[in-house]
């Protein structure tokens, strides 16, 4: 790339040194996670118990699943939508369109696994392959993201993402070059987002919890718990689809090895991490603490769904009637920032419901280990550090409304500590 050419926005995740060592510490982390939660100790820091030679990571009948899978879910994307959105305003003035049928494809592959379930297909084997599916899935995410960067090379400047093209090969692939790589009107980055991984992930939930029915003859309440809350987020995420296109993922990043990864292997490996460790390492739990586990999910979720659809539901349509009565502060774009209800409390309340879901995601499992804690610190980590990117970019967008809000809002995710 010419220098003419190279964008000139700030380097990210500490350059391309920090990307380097992103590239091969997050599936290293990935794997570290998957043996821990099987071996006998389930430690989160140390070293694993063993490590898999290649004849148990890699298998050809799993790859030719996991392309199964994903053709599965491209052609539930393809299916006819109840609404086809269009996203926020491009470089080049145009909007792209976008198919709203998630929640329907989660149901549909429920329906079909149910279908498969009740003509035998083996979902309590899932579990004993997820070493292989993992080596598999990672191994398409890398060969997907640099199909990905050569697509990108040749696209428009106008097509490329604000961050991903700073001439420096290794970091362009790992943030993503292009901003919306398409094939037609598919679009990769939206599908792979809200599709393969995160349905991917409820699948390998339900598969974990037949395999301990088969194992103790019922599944347990703390392995009950951690399946039904981690559905209602899914369920949720698919549920308002739409709002995600909005967010930093579609409107800012490319789309490199960085979400390919993510959204592919990275969530549904990681994210079930809790009942994958309530599989090896069964948790008794009290119904008292089972209902108080599940209040605190409730408060989660009402702050993290409040939150989000107020802000939605204003961007939508500011004179909505359970918006209209907020406080707002004006910007020169236009636009208005809320400083009352949840966005008055602090900068990032939907934030803050996630992070008291995710608690609540852990708890199941118990006091006696640090390992199902691990999503609850990767995800404050990642929180805190997309809160500092968001920050940046609304500062750039809104300038002194921006400075205002946050004086009138002093506190980003948790009120009064942060
Ligand atoms: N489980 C997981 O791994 C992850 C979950 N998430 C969740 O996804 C959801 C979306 O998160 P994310 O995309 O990071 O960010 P947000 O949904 O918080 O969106 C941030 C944007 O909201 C707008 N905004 C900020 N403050 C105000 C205000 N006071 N009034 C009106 N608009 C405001 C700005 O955009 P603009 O003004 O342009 O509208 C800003 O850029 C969250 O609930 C988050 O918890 C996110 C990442 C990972
Ligand atoms: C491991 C890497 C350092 C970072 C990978 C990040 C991705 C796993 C996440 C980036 C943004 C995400 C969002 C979601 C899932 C995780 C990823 C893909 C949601 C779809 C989760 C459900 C919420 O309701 C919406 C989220 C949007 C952002």
């Amino acid at each position: 790339m010419t220098p003419r050419e190279a964008s000139q926005a700030p380097l990210e995740f500490g350059g391309p040194l920090g990307v380097t060592a992103m590239l091969l510490l997050l599936p290293a982390t990935m794997f570290h996670l998957l043996l821990a939660a099987r071996s006998g100790p389930a430690r989160l820091l140390g070293p694993p118990a063993y490590l898999p030679g290649l004849e148990e990571l890699w298998s050809p009948r799993v790859l030719l699943l996991l392309f199964i899978w994903l053709g599965l879910q491209v052609a539930l994307y393809l299916l006819p939508a109840r609404k086809v959105a269009e996203g926020l305003e491009l470089k080049d003035k145009s909007r792209l369109r976008y198919p709203i049928n998630g929640f329907q494809a989660l149901v549909l592959t429920a329906v079909l696994v149910g279908l498969g379930v009740s003509a035998g297909l083996p979902l309590g084997a899932l579990p004993g392959m997820l070493l292989p599916m993992a080596f598999a899935t990672t191994l398409t995410s890398f060969i997907f993201s640099l199909l990905l960067y050569a697509k990108a090379l040749a696209a428009p400047v106008s097509a490329l993402a604000p961050g991903g093209n700073s001439g420096n090969h290794i970091y362009d692939f790992f943030l993503g070059r292009e901003l919306n790589p398409r094939l037609g009107s598919f679009d990769f980055k939206y599908f792979c987002e809200l599709r393969p991984g995160l349905i991917g992930w409820v699948i390998i939930n339900l598969a974990l919890l037949m395999q301990e029915a088969e194992l103790r003859g019922s599944p347990s309440l703390a392995m009950c718990l951690v399946n039904g809350f981690q559905l209602l987020y899914v369920g949720d995420a698919l549920w308002y689809e739409e709002s995600v296109l909005t967010t930093m993922d579609i409107i800012h990043d490319g789309f490199g090895f960085m979400l390919a990864f993510g959204d592919l292997a990275w969530v549904p490996f990681t994210y079930s991490l809790q009942a994958q460790f309530l599989l090896y390492h069964p948790q008794p739990l009290g119904l008292p603490m089972a209902l108080l586990i599940c209040f605190i999910k409730a408060i989660g979720y009402y702050i993290f769904r409040g939150a989000n659809s107020q802000k939605n539901t204003f961007r939508k349509n500011p004179s909505d009637p359970s918006v209209a009565g907020l406080e707002t502060i004006p910007t020169a774009t236009g636009r208005q920032l809320l400083v009352s209800g949840w966005w008055g409390m602090v900068r990032h309340p939907n934030y803050l419901g996630d992070l008291i879901m995710a608690l609540a995601w852990s708890l199941p499992c118990g006091i006696s280990h640090l390992l199902p804690y691990f999503y609850l610190l990767y995800f404050t980590a990642l929180l805190v550090h997309r809160e500092a990117r968001d920050e940046q970019q609304c500062l750039r967008k809104y300038g002194r409304a921006w400075q205002e809000y946050c004086k009138r809002v002093p506190y980003r995710i948790l009120p009064y500590v942060y």
